[in-house]
């Protein structure tokens, strides 16, 4: 479904944020991407979408290489693509609905839009979809009364209504609780599975990586350097990923330490979680 050659980037500033990552990812399958702040997971996933312009490399959305794509041509393409980013923030004055709909956007002229005339399908499917997430009750709030799980939930409908081939998810769980994080993870991998979508995700928590996703892809200093299965992350391999700690160890719990989220991963709480 969606496959990367060779994709390398490097920003003006001389940052070589991604090199060399050659990637094959098929329909249905959940990959989350995992590795040090700075690794190039963010860089990955624009590339794709081509909010930031690979320097080097291809990338096929099923049969469309998307680097060579005129703007008008990467408008159409995008709208294979889900994007559940934290910058794609819901519209907060508008309600759910009208949040949802405006997914229909990349097919829809502006004034149409502007206007909120929708096909009676693409509401029918909103209604659908917004049930579907467990919103139904929510359908006339405002986005600014929600919750942030809520919200994520809005941001995933919006994502559905375009029909995509592609889910390219940033962060999804950041500043949510550890049991909407589930929730929210979860439920992003039973539409994937619904629909037969390949998502992306970006996603720091390693743990919650290795609950959901079928495949972990592990990126360091924009290389790539694991692809595997989610139990096959040992201590070994998230000191390749993250750098050298004692994995097996239970992060120290004075409050007065700051915790870094990215690297205190011991083992036995991914062992124990993967368990569950
Ligand atoms: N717009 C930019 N201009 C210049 N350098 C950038 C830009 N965006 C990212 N970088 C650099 O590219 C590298 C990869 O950054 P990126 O944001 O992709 O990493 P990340 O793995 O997503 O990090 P985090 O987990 O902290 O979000 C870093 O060295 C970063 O400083």
């Amino acid at each position: 479904m969606l496959i990367l050659k060779q994709l390398t980037k490097r920003y003006n500033t001389g940052d070589k944020a991604l090199t060399d990552v050659t990637l094959n990812i098929p329909a249905g399958q959940v990959t989350a991407l995992i590795g040090p702040s700075g690794a190039g997971k963010s860089t990955l996933i624009r590339c794709v979408n081509r909010l930031v312009e690979p320097t080097q490399g291809q990338v096929f959305l099923g049969e469309t290489e998307l680097t060579g794509l005129s703007q008008r041509q990467l408008r159409k393409a995008r709208r294979r693509m889900g994007m559940i980013f934290q910058e794609y923030a819901l519209i907060d004055r508008l309600t759910v609905m009208e949040n949802v709909l405006s997914g229909y956007l990349g097919y829809t002229g502006f004034w149409r839009s502007y206007l909120r005339r929708y096909p009676q399908h693409v509401i029918k499917e909103a209604f659908r979809l917004l049930e579907r997430v467990g919103l139904s009750d929510f359908i006339d709030k405002r986005a600014d009364e929600l919750s942030g799980g809520q919200r994520q939930r809005v941001g995933i409908a919006r994502a559905l209504l375009q029909s995509p081939d592609i889910l390219l998810v940033d962060e999804p769980t950041a500043s949510l609780d550890p049991k909407t994080s589930r929730q929210i993870m979860r439920l992003i991998k039973e539409l994937c599975a619904e629909r037969q979508l390949a998502a992306i995700i970006n996603i720091h928590d390693v743990q919650l990586a290795q609950l959901y996703a079928d495949r972990i892809i592990g990126l360091r200093a924009g290389e790539l350097v694991f692809d595997g299965l989610p139990d096959q992350l040992d201590a070994e391999i998230l000191t390749r990923i993250y750098g050298e700690e004692d994995w097996n160890t239970l992060p120290d719990t004075d409050a007065s330490e700051e915790q870094d989220s990215e690297t205190a991963v011991p083992m036995s709480n991914l062992m124990r979680t993967a368990a569950l």
